[in-house]
């Protein structure tokens, strides 16, 4: 081969390379790099064991049933995705309705603002944040409303990438980040002025325990709002359709099982809460919150071919392309649960405190 076709093809295959990796890239700005993939926590050659071990808790549905054994199996699930969460998702790990001309970026900030002007949260307000992940909600709900927030997340992982975000956006101060169970807060009773949470709860075994903690540290009067994972009233338990589609849905995404709608402001008025509002807020004229997922399958199809390659070189921790390929299938699913309606990532309530109580 001469010199001029040697640089030709050297050139094309860099460009190609270019245009996989960067012009194919996630649709939201990264906010990590593939190189950078861990397994949060967890030691690199541990990945496989722990996501081999996530997987068998499957097999031993009684387990999930078990209270105190979800904790640790909800921490091991976040420690094997957040950081591919933050890489082809971004901060924000929940979803939000599509709004035509704006961006997944914008949509998903007015979905966390909506939740802070509904708890009517001020300047000087302390608010708690349920299940906080890296903080994306905390600091967009911080910037808009000027209250401080302090999030909970039972993943130490995300309590550090949390902080350093925090840091990095200059919102250190109105932010602080705890690591501990929302089933048992290290929060002194009636210290909140208010409370949300986003997508969150629905990893807690009975709704009433997290709930009732929530009801604790309220200050009475105070507001909570919540987006819940819920099954809908189109959902029927007899078609293997929607039992397929939803038992996906738990697998996927570390849920020790999933609610009806018709649940959840039974559990806020069983802990005391008095109940405001209740909303599906993902259905029509909302636009369809899985569009954003339905969008991502090339990118999704390429990030399987990045993880692949980084795992074989051993820059990414083996199990991460398990990992991975648990989340491509879980894609799937979460669709067939949006199209169908029979699923949603967004049923809020809106709850008060009684302020006699
Ligand atoms: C509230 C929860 C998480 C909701 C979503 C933020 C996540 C649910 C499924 C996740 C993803 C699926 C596919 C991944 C893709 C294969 C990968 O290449 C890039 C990341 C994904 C898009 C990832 C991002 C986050 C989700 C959309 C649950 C856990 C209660
Ligand atoms: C899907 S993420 C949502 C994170 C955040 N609300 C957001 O929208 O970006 C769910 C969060 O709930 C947290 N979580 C789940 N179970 C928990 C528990 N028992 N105690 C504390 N946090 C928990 C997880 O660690 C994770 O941070």
């Amino acid at each position: 081969m001469d010199f001029l076709s040697l640089f030709c093809t050297a050139a094309l295959l860099a460009g190609g390379l270019y245009w996989f990796v960067c012009i194919l890239g996630p649709a939201e700005q990264k906010g990590k790099r593939a190189t950078d993939l861990s397994g949060g926590s967890i030691s690199a050659d541990k990945v496989q064991d722990n996501y081999n071990d996530y997987w068998s808790f499957f097999r031993r549905p009684k387990e999930i049933e078990t209270t105190d054994k979800v904790p640790d199996f909800v921490d091991t699930f976040y420690n094997l995705v957040t950081d591919i969460y933050e890489w082809g998702w971004g901060q924000s790990f929940h979803f939000s309705p599509s709004i035509p001309g704006k961006s997944h970026r914008d949509a998903t900030r007015l979905h966390e603002e909506m939740a802070v002007d509904l708890i009517e949260a001020k300047p000087g307000h302390k608010i708690l944040d349920v299940g906080c992940g890296v903080g994306g909600p905390m600091r967009a709900i911080a910037s808009h409303s000027g209250a401080n927030v302090v999030g909970i997340t039972i993943n130490e992982y995300q309590v550090n990438r949390a902080k350093l975000h925090n840091k990095k956006a200059g919102l250190d101060s109105l932010c602080e980040v705890v690591c501990g169970n929302f089933l048992e807060m290290p929060f002194q009773d009636n210290s909140f002025d208010g409370a949300y949470s986003i997508e969150a709860t629905c990893h807690a075994p009975k709704l009433e325990e997290v709930y009732a903690e929530i009801f604790r540290v309220l200050k009475p009067g105070g507001l909570y709002v919540s987006y819940e994972w819920v099954t809908t009233d189109k959902y029927e338990s007899d078609n293997a359709e929607h039992v397929a589609a939803i038992q996906g849905i738990e697998r996927g995404d570390a849920l020790p099982g999933l609610r009806s709608y018709s649940d959840i402001g039974e559990a806020a008025k069983k802990v005391g809460f008095e109940i405001v509002k209740e909303k599906d807020l993902g259905k029509a004229p909302a636009g369809p919150w899985w569009n954003r997922l339905k969008m991502g399958r090339v990118a999704y199809w390429r990030n399987h071919i990045v993880v692949t390659i980084l795992a074989a070189f051993g820059i990414a921790p083996k199990g991460t392309v398990d990992v991975h390929e648990m989340l491509c299938n879980t894609v799937h699913h979460l669709t067939r649960g949006g199209e169908s309606g029979i699923f949603s990532p967004m049923h809020m309530i809106l709850c008060r405190k009684p302020s006699h109580s």
